[in-house]
């Protein structure tokens, strides 16, 4: 690697130490190589200018060339303003700035030809472009763009330190003309030629500089296919390796455990999305190898059944099993919804969470080592080290982005052999998203809902219609149904957050008196006892309104219930909404969402409402928040459990280009696994190199 690239950012013409410092600070550029590969967001065409007398007011940005003939301020003070007159030879219109008066002033160049860009206002008869970008025609000329301009993100707090996409795309301008040449390749010559992809000088030259748009694609193309060519390969290895490693449990036969449930206990016929899973697991229990599976399928799908099949399947094999639940409250559901279903079976199950008694532990923790324990379903308090098994073979953890990786693999200490694994989530991801995500994971979907269901009508309304909507929720209570309401609570407005659900819960109570009615609150801060006891009262059907904090996102299952009322439903992800909603619509009654916002609604939010309203499918809900949420935002990265940020690549609508890279990596991997080959020599190097510099690898093996 050149040694040019690695230097630091402060010797650079137009950016100097303190702007060194706010970009590494605000964008995490460090070096002059993080500059360079920091990427446009989008380019526009420059190759057309208009005539003054073309311009009209629906055009938004327009870019024209003209002379200024004068140049005067008015205002005093803060109101203070320079206005300048740009003429071409078919009419003239007005430049103006608020900012930065006398620095325009000074550096303006009455009578020379500039280029401006900008959006034009209608002041009465004539035109006026306030703060425009400028430039003079003969530097225009001298640069080495073509017609295609590069804009860049930037922060707030750079822009108050006028580091604006000008300014970066001047320094890396800089740059590139005197250090192409050392802008190393990444990719086999092999691959550049059987692939037709656009060397990386080029790519990075004109990923900035574009000498047209067919370059500019072939540039984008190049970049994006090195930057998930090198994700995808850096999973699959390590897929392949722990694969060859882990020898399973092999679970080779299918007993009267399963049989008998199956034909005489199971109440309801699998979906054929449910048998087609139970196949895939099976298949992988059978094999000799250990399982790791993720059970994809949206909420109320009925992964849980599935789960308790394989369960089965484990017992009939002589081995016990697991389930980890994230909450007490789920823990004891999935326990009360298990013990429903075998109550009738030879098959022991057991509870054991934090609340679990002392006492009952220790009969507990004796079970399960002489074997008469078949399943133990739970919370953490399954990891600790006291609770040992006989033979531990088969583990199913519910809404695993909750739970580390480390924890997972704390379970394994438990047994000699790693026991199989079957991730269920309810988080419905992309496909090949999923594949990135859980490079670890095989993964399986169930994408049919149980026969019968109605599908759940979703309502948008704003605040000030809620009289209307009490009448309604009178009515389904009347029917016999309950209610749940959500509020949003986060750390940063936690205080008011608070206030809001107490106040809600208070008007709630004088629209919905007791005795008639019966209502109940659960929030996080309440202890786990008390949370348990409310939660009891509306799952019993005592309380007819459940007003809650989203404690309840996950898992809760009370049929009864027909309808979500959720408060502020702006301030939710569009992922949580659905997860909301699935709370509802799990009996036979028609449900109802309903997302109450104010009128005052941006952008996004008015999409996340329209996207909930229209659909109920939560694959295309979360393509949809993907989108909006956008590869380049950390923080939805994060939420979304993305390992890794994306320079270029956009995780959904590059998926295509992620499955081609994907089957290269894998031709590659298949024929030179331990890439040894002297062909793959850089290919090697550059994945050891991308390892250790861009991505948090401990999070996905
Ligand atoms: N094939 C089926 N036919 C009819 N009902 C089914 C079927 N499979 C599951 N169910 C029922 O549907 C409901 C939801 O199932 P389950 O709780 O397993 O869903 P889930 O996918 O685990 O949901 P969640 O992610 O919301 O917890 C349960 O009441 C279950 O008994």
């Amino acid at each position: 690697m050149s040694n040019f690239l690695e230097n630091s950012l402060q010797y650079i013409k137009g950016i100097g130490p303190k702007r060194a410092k706010l970009l590494a600070e605000e964008l995490n550029i460090l070096s002059v190589k993080d500059l360079i590969e920091y990427f446009p967001y989008k380019h526009e065409d420059r190759s057309t200018f208009y005539k003054i007398n073309e311009i009209a007011s629906s055009q938004a940005y327009i870019q024209t060339k003209g002379i200024i003939t004068s140049m005067h301020t008015v205002g005093e003070g803060r109101k203070k303003r320079l206005v300048a007159e740009l003429r071409d030879e078919t009419g003239s219109l007005e430049l103006v700035w608020f900012k930065g008066v006398s620095w325009q002033q000074k550096n303006l160049k009455l009578n020379k030809p500039y280029v401006v860009y900008g959006k034009p206002a209608l002041f009465g008869s004539h035109y006026n472009i306030a703060h425009p970008e400028m430039e003079l025609l003969t530097q225009t000329k001298k640069k080495m763009t073509g017609a295609l301009q590069a804009y860049y993100n930037t922060t707030e707090k750079l822009k108050q330190h006028y580091v604006n996409s000008k300014i970066l795309s001047d320094a890396i301008g800089g740059i590139l003309q005197e250090h192409y040449k050392e802008i190393p390749e990444t990719l086999p010559t092999y691959l550049l030629e059987k692939y037709r992809l656009m060397g990386r000088q080029q790519a990075i030259m004109n990923i900035h500089f574009p000498e047209n748009i067919k370059k500019l694609n072939q540039a984008t193309y190049r970049l994006k296919f090195e930057e998930l060519f090198y994700i995808q390969l850096g999973i699959l290895k390590d897929k392949f390796e722990q694969s060859q490693d882990t020898i399973g449990y092999p679970f080779p036969k299918v007993g009267n455990y399963l049989n008998d449930f199956y034909h005489n206990h199971l109440p309801f016929d699998l979906t054929n999305a449910q048998k087609r899973v139970l196949k895939e697991i099976r298949k992988d229990l059978g094999s000799g190898r250990q399982m790791n599976r993720l059970l994809q399928g949206d909420v109320g799908s009925g992964k849980t059944i599935v789960a308790l099949l394989a369960m089965l399947i484990a017992a009939d094999n002589g081995y016990q099993s697991c389930l980890m639940a994230p909450t007490e409250i789920l823990a004891t559901q999935h326990y009360e919804g298990l013990s429903e279903y075998l109550r009738e079976t030879n098959i022991n199950v057991a509870l054991l969470t934090g609340s679990t008694k002392k006492k009952d532990r220790k009969v507990l923790h004796e079970k399960l080592q002489d074997g008469s324990i078949h399943i133990l379903i739970g919370t953490h308090a399954l990891l600790e080290d006291v609770v040992q098994f006989k033979n531990l073979g088969f583990t199913v953890i519910d809404e695993q982005h909750r739970f580390g990786v480390a924890q997972r693999s704390k379970l394994w200490n438990k047994n000699h052999r790693a026991p199989h694994v079957l991730v269920m989530s309810a988080t419905p991801i992309p496909r090949t998203l999923a594949m990135t995500v859980y490079g670890d994971l095989d993964v399986s979907v169930i994408d049919e809902l149980p026969p019968g269901r109605k599908p759940i009508e979703t309502k948008h309304i704003f605040d000030k219609n809620r009289n209307k909507l009490y009448q309604f929720i009178q009515k389904e209570i009347e029917k016999g149904r309950q209610i749940y309401v959500v509020y949003p609570m986060i750390k940063e407005s936690e205080k008011l957050d608070y206030e809001n659900l107490e106040s809600g819960f208070e008007t709630l109570s004088k629209v919905f008196p007791a005795p008639k009615y019966q209502l109940t609150m659960v929030h996080g801060q309440m202890k786990a006892a008390e949370k348990e006891t409310a939660m009891q009262e509306f799952v019993s059907g005592k309380s007819q309104i459940l007003v809650a904090t989203t404690v309840i996102e996950v898992g809760v299952n009370v049929p009864n219930a027909s309808m979500m009322l959720i408060e502020s439903a702006d301030r939710f992800g569009l992922s949580q909404l659905h997860q909301l909603r699935g709370r509802v619509g799990r009996g036979s009654e028609q449900s109802y969402c309903i997302l109450i916002t104010s009128y005052k609604l941006s952008n996004d939010s008015r999409t996340r409402m329209e996207t909930m309203v229209q659909t109920n499918d939560g694959f295309e809900i979360a393509e949809v928040d993907m989108k909006l949420r956008g590869p380049g935002d950390i923080h939805g990265t994060q939420q979304s459990g993305v390992p890794f940020n994306l320079k270029i690549a956009h995780l959904t609508k590059d998926t295509a280009i992620m499955q081609y890279v994907r089957e290269i990596a894998l031709k590659i991997l298949s024929k030179d696994s331990e890439l040894k080959l002297p062909e793959n020599a850089l290919i090697q190097k550059q994945l050891r190199l991308q390892k250790l510099q861009n991505v948090d690898w401990s999070m996905i093996s």
